[in-house]
């Protein structure tokens, strides 16, 4: 039985919510096999962040080697990259092995607006690792950073896509501000396709504290549906229905921000 290979490259979150744990949840639940290249861990929880700790690049490099020299990657997604010398080294891996396939999480903002990387890290993601990506997912917050700037309106998601795509990113899809709630209680995701269509996802906004995981999620979800052959606006749909049941039947896990639930598109 063949299934595709599916990569992340990101930093490990102690308590599964988070980072490569939600990936390789996301992958093993679309029927992906998933390989993961950490690059950083996280001691944290669903209260917080105690300690964190970047791992040696020698490392990082021998991880690529690993996976490259044995494994087929049909796709692959970057989540937190936090110096500008592992932004350089997965650049690197990305293009000699071609893949194409590459969807990049910008983890920049958490989702409350505080800068999680330093301003180096920022220039690199957008000189090095925008113009090979096939799909971008940027929150609310990154995509003012990364466009450089403010949104306030629908023209506003549309003009700040147009900037980041003509930094190099085929396909950005902007997650909507949960600020932005319509008259249905509805957010929305935004997508400016390769061929200038823009289509908007819009879906209920849970009241819900079990939020851990969320982009990480969505993103892996969508490089998973892409590997297996997906057109990107069908992947986003697809992830788009896969978050919303996740964040709709919380697991009583965690006793504040808990991790979201990956069998929630089973229940529904
Ligand atoms: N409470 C919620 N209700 C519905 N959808 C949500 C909720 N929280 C996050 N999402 C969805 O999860 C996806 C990830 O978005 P977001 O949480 O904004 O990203 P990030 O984790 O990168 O900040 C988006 O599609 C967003 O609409
Ligand atoms: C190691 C790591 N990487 C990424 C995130 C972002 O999480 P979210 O998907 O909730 O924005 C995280 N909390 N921890």
């Amino acid at each position: 039985m063949t299934v595709p290979q599916v990569l992340t490259i990101a930093g490990s979150d102690c308590d599964g919510s988070a980072g490569a744990q939600a990936d390789l949840l996301t992958f093993f639940h679309q029927q992906t096999y998933g390989l993961s290249i950490m690059t950083s861990c996280v001691a944290g929880n669903s209260v917080g962040i105690q300690d964190s700790t970047d791992l040696p690049h020698d490392f990082i490099v021998n991880e690529f080697e690993s996976i490259f020299s044995d494994f087929h990657v049909a796709g692959a997604k970057t989540g937190m990259l936090s110096s500008p010398d592992v932004i350089e080294v997965t650049r690197y891996y990305l293009e000699r092995y071609q893949v194409k396939n590459f969807v990049l999480d910008p983890v920049i903002m958490t989702k409350h607006g505080a800068q999680l990387i330093g301003d180096k890290a920022v220039s690199a993601i957008i000189r090095k690792l925008i113009p090979i990506s096939l799909c971008i997912t940027p929150n609310f917050y990154e995509a003012q950073v990364l466009s450089g700037m403010t949104i306030k309106s629908e023209q506003d998601y549309y003009s700040a896509a147009l900037t980041i795509q003509s930094e190099g990113a085929k396909n950005v899809l902007i997650k909507g501000s949960h600020d932005d709630v319509d008259d249905k209680g509805q957010i929305t995701d935004y997508l400016l396709s390769e061929d200038g269509q823009l289509k908007q996802y819009k879906k209920a906004l849970r009241p819900t504290t079990h939020i851990n995981g969320t982009g990480d999620t969505l993103s892996a979800c969508i490089v998973a549906e892409i590997a297996k052959g997906s057109p990107v606006a069908t992947a986003v749909q697809t992830a788009e229905d896969y978050l919303l049941n996740a964040v709709t039947w919380d697991l009583n896990i965690g006793s504040k921000f808990g991790p979201i639930n990956h069998w929630g598109i089973n229940i529904s």
